[in-house]
């Protein structure tokens, strides 16, 4: 596969972002910005990424690209695939800003402008090549959630949409192809109207910025983040659906409620309230530490929806499919077998800053699931009612290991005759070994619940990888038991 480079005009919260993302993507990454503390910027927008992002895969994400900083946006434009502009929200910037940038990168490359509010054509307007220009339009941070609204104008290459579309899930990413152009698309319209309403709380005395986060995290965020509004409503309407909750409450949204369409004025004395206000819940984080604890939660809360196969989690899994391509044994069985390769989540670790003893067992369950179906006892084969149960456990933990860290477990089949599955785990971190997890299975019905013979095909593999590896030393460790001395 040729590598792939993204140049990222404008290295702020949100180009820093995207920065990490295509980075930790695999993909080569330059960026210009003017200002001399960018590059400190993108570092540590990429340090928090690097301890995030990589854990939300369950399997080992591409190594990641090379990153430069350079000069001149003809030096950082000059040959890329992909162009995403992130410079502030001003119009005439961002249309100098293209017509700059198009006279020296490829015609091909998409072009995506990270605009909250600028329609393509307004951004179009004196490009040279407005075909090249789409709305890109992520969240922050953009290496954590998945949304992008990719906005196209009637100018807009039908194969710049499509390449965009295909870029953005290989990053692992959702597009929302948004049909229509309006002013601040889809999620920011909607976002722009809770702010209105939050503001008109605060000027009226009647919520603090506290009081209106709590309302939000305690209650209806929480259903937001896993099904959205209509999902949600149509269960509150009972089994009569939708459509009984909207007649039931529809009607409620023509009365006084909210002010709707009237916007507070931005006074000083409301910027005061809200900006003093925000200072007393959350003066005493550091932004970063509030970074930190952001991507806590979003990574923790993410790996429950991928728990449950469900919105941004289904996502996430269909991603890692992607990525791992196909399962098969190895064609050299003279050696272990590598059955896990991911990074360390952030939820994985605890109060020791190091990944928890749960998680070793977590992280060899996952190699022995994976033993299991490579030598085919898989999903199909479960499914005609045989599996193995695990019998006997034995976990030595050798070293600490942190969030964000690559591991590989190396599994070795010490038997594998008859009813009974072997296996010896060495978790690594690079060549320094981590943990070792010995563990004995029993095949089972799964009708009877009791140990049986396995199917004949699923022997005589288990049998060929024993075999194979019967020629390797036995593994330091092995057959040991917890010593007790004196
Ligand atoms: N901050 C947010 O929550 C979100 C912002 N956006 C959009 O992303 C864009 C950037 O916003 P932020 O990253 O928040 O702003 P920011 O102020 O953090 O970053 C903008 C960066 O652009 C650089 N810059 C200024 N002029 C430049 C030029 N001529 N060439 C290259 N770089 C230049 C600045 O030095 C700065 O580092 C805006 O269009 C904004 O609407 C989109 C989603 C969320
Ligand atoms: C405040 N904002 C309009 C720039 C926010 C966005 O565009 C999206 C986000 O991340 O909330």
């Amino acid at each position: 596969m040729t590598q792939k480079t993204a140049a990222i005009i404008g290295g702020g919260v949100i180009g820093g972002g995207w920065a990490a993302r295509f980075l930790l993507m695999g993909w080569d990454v330059r960026v210009f910005d003017p200002d001399p503390e960018a590059a400190r910027k993108i570092d540590e927008v990429l340090n928090n990424a690097r301890r995030s992002l990589p854990g939300l895969s369950d399997v080992a994400l591409p190594a990641e690209g090379q990153l430069s900083v350079h000069g001149t946006m003809s030096a950082a434009v000059t040959g890329v695939d992909w162009v995403q502009e992130s410079v502030p929200e001003r119009l005439e910037l961002k249309r100098k800003v293209y017509q700059t940038l198009q006279e020296h990168c490829p015609h091909d490359a998409v072009i995506g402008s990270s605009t909250s509010g600028f329609k393509p054509s307004e951004l179009q307007g004196c490009a040279t090549r407005p075909e090249q220009i789409v709305v890109a339009h992520p969240f922050n941070p953009v290496y954590l959630l998945p949304l992008v609204e990719l906005v196209p104008s009637d100018k807009t290459a039908p194969q710049i949409i499509q390449r965009a579309k295909e870029v953005l899930t290989e990053i692992g990413m959702y597009p929302l192809h948004v049909r229509a152009e309006i002013d601040a698309h889809i999620a920011d319209r909607f976002l722009e109207a809770v702010w209105r309403e939050a503001l008109w709380l605060i000027k009226d005395g009647v919520a603090t910025t506290e009081e209106i986060d709590n309302a939000i995290r305690y209650g209806f965020g929480l259903r937001w983040a896993q099904m959205g509004l209509f999902e949600t409503y149509r269960i509150a309407g009972g089994e009569a659906g939708m459509r009984h909750f909207i007649e039931q409450f529809g009607p409620c949204l023509e009365w006084p409620w909210t002010k709707l369409m009237d916007v507070p004025e931005l006074t000083d004395d409301l910027i005061d309230a809200v900006a003093d206000q925000s200072d007393a819940q959350s003066g005493m984080y550091t932004i970063r530490e509030l970074e930190r604890a952001r991507d806590n939660n979003l990574v923790t809360i993410l790996r429950g929806l991928k728990a449950q196969d469900w919105g941004a989690g289904k996502l996430l899994n269909a991603q890692d499919r992607r990525v791992e391509g196909a399962i098969g044994l190895p064609d050299d069985l003279g050696q272990p077998i590598v059955t896990v390769e991911r990074a360390v989540p952030l939820d994985w670790t605890d109060y020791n800053g190091h990944m928890n003893e749960a998680r070793y067992l977590q992280a060899f369950g996952d190699a022995t699931d994976r033993m299991m179906a490579l030598v085919g006892c898989d999903a199909a084969y479960i499914a005609t009612g045989g599996s193995y149960f695990t019998a006997e456990t034995h976990i030595r933990h050798l070293d600490e290991v942190h969030a964000g860290a690559v591991i590989r477990i190396e599994t070795q089949v010490l038997n594998g005759a008859g009813k009974k599955m072997h296996v010896f785990h060495r978790m690594y971190e690079g060549t320094r070994e981590l943990a070792t997890g010995e563990h004995m299975l029993i095949h089972v019905s799964l009708e009877t619940r009791r140990a049986c013979e396995p199917a004949p095909a699923l022997a005589a593999t288990l049998a060929k990888v024993a075999a194979a590896h019967a020629a390797l030393p036995m593994p330091e460790g092995a057959g040991k038991a917890v010593g007790v001395k004196g």
